[in-house]
């Protein structure tokens, strides 16, 4: 059904340009040089999304992120989010959003997690009964018990991390901005993040945009990616048509127990490795779908066993990356 009354995006951003000037070699009295880390983007995100935003090092994410955040001022260009404007109403802002900085802590390094949870309550003005329900929720789901009364300094990453997700939520905003949540943690920390931001949006409708170069945290929960490169969005489409439009080719293993026959395959589909026991065939499920080119090799002789698998993730990316590098 549509909606009666046009609902507005969590996040809207139109144009956004942002310049640095450096001095050339770092010295006060040398040149200045202009850097374009934003060459006027423009996105939005509906309500209740999790947007992923990607690019490679140096693309502009941070530079994005902190102006987002309120953190910096653009050069130019509008930004609106939760309708306001970042950079003009600080403090109205930061009470409806919560940031996390994977490489950053927002907590108090002396203080215990307990206690750097307190401060926030009093800097947001969190009501009572609403911090001690918020804090008993996090606490259960982030799994907080045995750190709460540890001082941050003394936390593990991974403990870290939980303890910054708590703290990034304790006033409950509508949005959660995600840079690098999961960076340097261990696999069963990594799915206990993903699984937590995941059910924090199906719950809640929290609108997350998440920076990462992981790209399994974008598959996990990303309905949609903002790829971003030289401060350009190169694109911005969910991820399955990122795949089809960047490496859509399939791979077909197919295991001998003898020698592997010589093959003649149908367009779309070539040869790309031979083992004693094994060929790798690459092809394009658009010239030659899958269960065709099964049934052209399903009774070679000798064929003991066959699997089809399609590029991982990170060798989209990387391509993606490579084709627009220029
Ligand atoms: N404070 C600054 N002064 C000068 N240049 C900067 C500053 N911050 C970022 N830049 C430059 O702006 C560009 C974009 O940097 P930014 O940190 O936004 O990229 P990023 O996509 O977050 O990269 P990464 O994935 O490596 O963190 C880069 O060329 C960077 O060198």
């Amino acid at each position: 059904m549509q909606h009666p009354f046009p609902v507005p995006d969590a996040i809207t951003v139109k144009n956004l340009r942002k310049t640095y000037t450096v001095r050339e070699g770092g010295s006060w009295r040398g040149k200045t040089r202009e850097i374009v880390a934003l060459d006027g983007i423009s996105f939005s995100v509906p309500k209740g999304q999790i947007a992923g935003f990607i690019g490679p090092n140096g693309a502009g994410k941070s530079t994005a992120i902190k102006i987002l955040s309120g953190i910096l001022r653009p050069t130019s260009g509008e930004v609106q989010v939760n309708g306001l404007v970042p950079w003009t109403s600080r403090v109205a802002h930061v009470a409806r959003i919560g940031v996390v900085f994977g490489q950053r802590t927002q907590l108090w390094w002396d203080l215990s997690v307990g206690e750097g949870l307190a401060l926030l309550r009093d800097i947001y003005g969190v009501e009572p009964e609403r911090f001690a329900r918020n804090r008993a929720r996090l606490a259960d789901a982030l799994d907080l018990g045995e750190i709460m009364d540890q001082s941050v300094r003394q936390l593990s990453l991974g403990q870290r991390m939980r303890a910054e997700i708590a703290a990034s939520l304790i006033h409950d905003p509508d949005i959660l901005i995600l840079d690098e949540p999961t960076i340097g943690l261990d696999a069963p920390s990594k799915l206990a993040v993903r699984a937590f931001v995941h059910e924090l949006c199906r719950d809640h409708g929290t609108t997350v945009l998440l920076t990462t170069h992981d790209m399994h945290d974008i598959e996990a929960l990303a309905e949609r990616v903002i790829v971003i490169g030289h401060g350009r969005i190169l694109a911005d489409s969910p991820f399955e048509d990122l795949r089809m439009t960047t490496l859509s080719e399939r791979i077909l293993e197919l295991d001998f127990h003898g020698t592997p026959p010589e093959l003649a395959l149908p367009a779309g589909a070539v040869e790309t490795a031979r083992a004693p026991h094994s060929l790798t065939i690459t092809f394009d499920p658009r010239q030659i779908p899958a269960p065709a080119l099964v049934a052209h090799v399903g009774h070679l002789p000798g064929l003991d066993d066959l699997r089809i698998s399609r590029p991982s993730i990170d060798e989209i990316i990387t391509r993606f990356y490579a084709d627009h590098a220029a």
